[in-house]
């Protein structure tokens, strides 16, 4: 499969091409069409089109049938899906067949019975004095936004991008989406299954190419576009604003983070130690809800920590970053850290594999301890495979650190003392907070970030509502 845009119904590779890498080994493995400010252009027209058109015309019935048929659609070629994440990422097979892939299917099926399903509120209304029988009914249907913006990022590129394509379809709006440049291939087989589906020609229309100065910019900045739904990094969100300020176009934002776990004394140490060495190192630290800083009560630190480095430095099957660029940018804060002053508990280097992966964009899992909260090292988001261990004393320090952060997505607590767990949780300034657990999702939950860590929420009617307006409509009877 050839990544190829998809405007208005047709497939084409029009545009500039640019290589596409394999992060496992620096190999070119193809390459992809950059759009023009014309294909985006053409895109947008496209989709508003739709949306006056055939799509716009659609029943809440029909839209859902459409998404439990691109949902099928997926399930179908689910191998291909695979396979073409795993081309593009480089992520461990088992992670992309038991997350990416399940999840975006999902993500269609929980927005088709979400959609379905979703009540509206009527209020009888009575106006005593109001001319006639002073009274009247109220009651709000929803509107699509109309042609939304769709910007996803390279670490979970089907989960994020139909994160919020199923949603937007669902409330009735047509969609320009801009996959990030690194990962072209599974939002093309998205496109195929939409196009088999036989959703109305511009309903769902695909762009790739870079961001700023690019296809992601031209979309963004475009006039036509109703409403921007991004995940990424902070700094990449703060330039969509900017571009968004000149139209006063709706945001929803989900953006890095700098999530911490706290580790109390009568936690379950090993139960701890496995949960924060799945939530610091899963997909090589690249996913934004990844611990980077771990706070541990001082009676258990010692023991936690050393058990924490000697796991991270048992990982072997782990994947590499997803660009050369990346892979340089963490080095430089592994490199930081020391120069910082931290001490080196586990990795802080590349790995040697003796085979192909040498050419890849492989370093190692890590953990860094001694550092204070003012280091870099602790302020800022990494997106790799490295955390940063200190101790506290009691419960006000610890979350006073854990929310010592300019960043406010998810955090872990891990404590058996449920009375501790249901004070501290709701003191934490983040989005998420998983409790003796990390990244267990209902899709129907609020999920999003704080601070600079996003603006809004997605998931379940949080979704729902960004996509739609409410119209509250007044009838005198
Ligand atoms: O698990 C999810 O629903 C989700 O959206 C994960 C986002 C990760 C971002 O890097």
């Amino acid at each position: 499969m050839k990544p190829a845009h998809y405007v208005n119904g047709a497939f084409t590779a029009a545009g500039t091409a640019f290589p596409l890498r394999s992060p496992v080994d620096g190999r070119e493995i193809g390459t992809v069409p950059e759009a023009s400010r014309e294909t985006v252009d053409e895109a947008v027209r496209a989709a508003r089109a739709a949306v006056e058109g055939p799509w716009g015309r659609t029943s809440v019935e029909e839209r859902c049938a459409y998404l439990r048929r691109i949902a099928d659609g997926i399930e179908a070629r689910f191998d291909e899906f695979v396979a073409a994440e795993v081309a593009d990422t480089g992520k461990p097979r088992d992670l992309a067949a038991t997350v990416d892939i399940p999840r975006a299917i999902g993500n269609f099926r929980s927005y088709a019975d979400l959609a379905y399903g979703r009540p509206e509120r009527a209020y009888p209304t009575t106006v005593p004095g109001w001319s006639g029988s002073g009274r009247a009914l109220n009651y709000t249907v929803r509107r699509p936004l109309g042609v939304v913006a769709v910007i996803s990022p390279w670490n979970l590129p089907l989960l994020l991008l139909t994160w919020k394509v199923a949603p937007a379809l669902a409330a009735g709006n047509a969609v320009v989406a801009k996959p990030s440049e690194e990962t072209p291939s599974t939002a093309t087989l998205l496109a195929e299954v939409i196009d088999a589906a036989g959703l109305p020609a511009g309903a769902f229309n695909l762009v790739h190419g870079h961001g700023a100065n690019a296809a992601g910019e031209h979309l963004t900045a475009h006039p036509g576009v109703d409403a921007i739904a991004f995940t990424g990094a902070s700094a990449t969100g703060s330039a969509i604003m900017r571009n968004a300020a000149a139209h006063v176009t709706p945001v929803s934002f989900e953006l890095g983070g700098k999530n911490p776990a706290l580790v109390f004394e009568d936690a379950d140490l090993e139960e701890a130690v496995e949960g924060t060495l799945r939530s610091s190192f899963t997909h090589s630290g690249q996913i934004c809800l990844c611990t980077e800083r771990v706070y541990v009560q001082r009676p258990v630190y010692d023991a936690f920590v050393e058990a924490l480095a000697e796991r991270a430095r048992g990982l072997r099957d782990y994947g590499p970053m997803i660009s050369a660029e990346h892979r340089d940018k963490v080095l430089s804060y592994y490199r930081l850290a020391v120069e910082e002053g931290a001490t080196v508990l586990a990795g802080g280097g590349v790995p040697v594999f003796g085979d192909a992966r040498d050419g890849g964009y492989y370093v190692e899992p890590t953990v860094v301890a001694g550092l204070p909260q003012t280091a870099r090292t602790v302020r800022e988001e990494v997106f790799g495979p490295i955390c940063h261990v200190a101790p506290f004393d009691d419960e006000d320090e610890a979350v006073r650190l854990a929310n010592d952060s300019p960043y406010g997505l998810a955090a872990t607590v891990w404590t058996t003392d449920l009375s501790r767990a249901h004070r501290v949780a709701p003191r934490i300034e983040a989005g998420i907070v998983w409790v003796n657990c990390w990244n267990l999702r209902d899709l129907r939950t609020p999920f999003g970030g704080v601070k600079a860590s996003g603006i809004g929420r997605e998931g379940g009617e949080y979704s729902l509502d960004f996509f739609s307006e409410p119209v509250n409509v007044c009838v005198k009877i």
